[in-house]
C-alpha cells in the first residue's frame, strides 16, 4: 500500500482498495450466511467491518471486546480461510475492536467534544463517513461523565467482601465485568433487599472494565435518568439524550423500582434497553426486587429485565457480617476486639450500611478521643442504634419460622400429634421462644396448646442434648435463631 505519487494517489488507491475488499467481503457474507445460518449470522457476523490489508493481513472490526473475543473463537480459522479463497495474497485475519462510525458519539464529557468539527455542544456531533470504522485505540476507555455519577472509588471488588448470601450476585458481577454482553448474562440483574451492597457491586463492574480498558460505561440511578429524560424533553434535546446511552458499551442503572409508575421514563428506558442489547451492548440493573415481582412496571420490560441473569442477594447471616465488620476495621487502622465485632453483628442485621455506619461511628470516636475501643465504650457510643435494633421476636414468628423451616403446619405447633417429625420441630420452636423472648416457662407452655410448662423445660433440656450431639442439628437451630434476630 504505498504512495509515492503525491496525497491525492494514496487517497485514490486506498478507496479502490476499499471496494474491492468490500466486493470481496459481501461474497465471503453470503457464504457465512449459508453456513451458519441467517441468525447465527444477524447475531455474530453482520458486525464485522472490514478495515485495511497490510501485507498478508486484513484487520476486521468489531464493536465491542466481547463480540471480538467471541467472533475470534467461534469463526476465526474460518475467516481466514475464506479470505484467503477469495484473496490468496491475505492469510491473516486480525479482529479489532472499533465502533462503526455510524455509531460514533460524543465519546467524552460534554465540554470536550471528541470531534473537533462540532458546530455546537447542543447539537449531535456530525459523523464520520459510514464504511471508516474508528480503531480502538483513540477511544479510551471511561466513565460516561456526561450521562452519569461518577463510579465510587471506594466500590471494588477488592473491597466486596463474598459469602453466602451474596456469593452468587458477586459472581454473575465479576463474569459481566470480564466478558461484558456474554451470552445468559444480559442483562444482569441484581436485587435484593437495602444497603446489601447492589449499589458497590455494579461499581466494581464499572471499575473493572474501565481499568481494563475499551469500554464506555454509563452509570446511573434510575431516578437521574427519568430527570435526564425530563430535562432532554424541556430543552428539545432527546434525541442527544437517546444517542449518548446508545452509544455505551456497558449501561448501569441503580435502583430500578423508582421507575414504577413512571410510565413514559420506563418506554424510554424500554427503548434503550432494547437498542443496546440488540447491538451487543452490556446493560446491569438493580432493584429491590425481582422483576416479577416488580409489579408496577411493564409487563414487557419486567420480561425483558428477566431474560438475562437474575441474581439475588439475600439477607447477611451472622458470618458474613463478622467479615464485613473485620475487613472495614482492618482497612480503618483501629484495632476493635472480636468480641466487639460480634457484639455489632449480633445487633445490627438489617444491613450493611447500618453495619458500617456504627463501625465507622465507633472508629471515629477512638481516632478522636485517644480511647481503646471496649465493649462499654461500644454500647455507650452506640446506644441509640442500639436501641433501634432491639428487636422483640414474638412466638408466633418463631412457631412459623420453624414450621416453615421443616415444612410441617403451623397448626402443628399447636396440635397433641407426638409424631417425631412434628414434636421434635415443636420442642426447638419452644427452645428458641425461652431464648429469644422474655416469657415465662407457663406463658411459653399456653402458645404451644396449653402444655404445661414442665413440658417446655423438657423441650429446652432436649434441644440443647440434642445440640450438643448432633452438629447439622445445632446448625439448623443456630440458622433459625439468627433468621429469627435479623
Ligand atoms: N459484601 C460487602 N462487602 C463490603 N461492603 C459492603 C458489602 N455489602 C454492602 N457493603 C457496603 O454497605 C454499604 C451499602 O451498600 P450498597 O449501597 O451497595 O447497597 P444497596 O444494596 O445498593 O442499597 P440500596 O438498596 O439502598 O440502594 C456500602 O458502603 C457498601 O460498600
Amino acid at each position: 500500500m504505498t504512495g509515492g505519487l503525491g496525497g491525492y494517489d494514496a487517497v485514490a488507491e486506498a478507496n479502490a482498495q476499499k471496494s474491492v475488499l468490500a466486493i470481496h467481503w459481501s461474497r465471503i457474507c453470503e457464504r457465512l450466511k449459508v453456513e451458519v445460518g441467517e441468525v447465527e449470522y444477524r447475531t455474530w457476523l453482520r458486525q464485522i467491518t472490514v478495515g485495511p490489508v497490510d501485507e498478508d493481513e486484513i484487520t476486521l472490526y468489531l464493536p465491542t471486546r466481547f463480540l471480538r473475543d467471541w467472533v475470534r473463537g467461534q469463526y476465526g480459522d474460518r475467516l481466514g480461510t475464506l479470505w484467503n479463497a477469495e484473496v490468496p495474497a491475505i492469510r491473516r485475519v486480525e479482529l479489532q475492536v472499533a465502533r462503526p462510525a455510524t455509531d460514533a458519539a460524543p465519546a467524552g464529557r460534554e465540554d470536550t467534544p471528541p470531534v473537533p468539527a462540532a458546530p455546537s455542544p447542543d447539537r449531535a456531533a456530525p459523523r464520520p463517513a459510514a464504511s471508516a470504522p474508528v480503531p480502538e485505540e483513540p477511544r479510551p476507555a471511561e466513565v460516561r461523565t456526561d450521562l452519569a455519577a461518577p463510579l465510587d472509588q471506594r466500590f471494588t471488588f477488592d473491597t466486596f467482601v463474598v459469602g453466602k448470601p451474596n456469593e452468587f450476585a458477586y459472581a454473575c458481577a465479576r463474569r459481566v465485568a470480564e466478558q461484558p454482553s456474554s451470552p445468559g448474562f444480559n442483562p444482569l440483574f441484581l436485587y435484593g433487599g437495602v444497603g446489601l451492597g447492589k449499589t458497590h457491586l455494579m461499581h466494581s463492574i464499572g471499575a473493572e472494565l474501565v481499568r481494563e480498558g475499551r469500554v464506555s460505561v454509563a452509570y446511573m440511578s434510575a431516578e437521574k435518568f427519568m430527570y435526564r429524560f425530563i430535562a432532554a424533553i424541556r430543552s428539545q434535546s432527546t434525541m442527544e439524550f437517546k444517542e449518548q446511552l446508545r452509544s455505551v458499551d456497558v449501561l448501569m442503572i441503580d435502583d430500578l423500582q423508582f421507575l414504577i409508575g413512571k410510565d413514559n421514563t420506563q418506554e424510554e428506558f424500554f427503548h434503550t434497553f432494547n437498542a443496546l442489547v440488540d447491538a451487543g451492548r452490556q446493560i446491569v440493573v438493580s432493584a429491590d426486587k425481582s422483576p416479577s415481582d416488580l409489579s408496577g412496571l411493564e409487563d414487557r420490560l419486567r420480561t425483558r429485565l428477566g431474560c438475562g441473569m437474575v441474581a439475588d442477594i439475600h439477607a447477611t447471616t451472622f458470618e458474613l457480617r463478622i467479615s464485613i465488620l473485620e475487613a472495614k476495621a482492618t482497612a480503618s487502622g483501629v484495632v476493635v476486639p472480636a468480641k466487639v465485632l460480634e457484639f455489632l453483628a449480633h445487633k445490627i442485621t438489617s444491613n450493611v450500611r447500618e453495619l458500617e455506619g456504627a463501625l465507622n461511628r465507633l472508629i471515629a470516636h477512638a481516632n478522636l478521643f485517644g480511647r481503646p475501643v471496649t465493649l462499654e465504650a461500644t454500647q455507650d457510643v452506640l446506644h441509640d442504634i442500639l436501641k433501634a435494633h432491639d428487636r422483640r421476636v414474638t412466638i408466633e414468628e418463631i412457631q412459623r419460622k420453624v414450621a416453615e423451616h421443616w415444612n410441617i403446619r403451623l397448626t402443628d405447633m399447636s396440635s397433641a400429634r407426638r409424631a417425631r417429625a412434628v414434636a421434635r420441630p415443636r420442642q426447638v420452636a419452644m427452645y428458641l421462644a425461652k431464648q429469644l423472648t422474655s416469657r415465662s416457662l407457663p406463658e411459653i407452655g399456653r402458645k404451644f396448646g396449653n402444655r404445661d410448662h414442665t413440658t417446655v423445660i423438657h423441650a429446652v433440656s432436649r434441644v440443647t442434648g440434642l445440640m450438643a450431639e448432633d452438629p447439622a442439628f445445632a446448625e439448623d437451630v443456630e440458622l433459625l435463631r439468627r433468621m429469627l434476630e435479623s
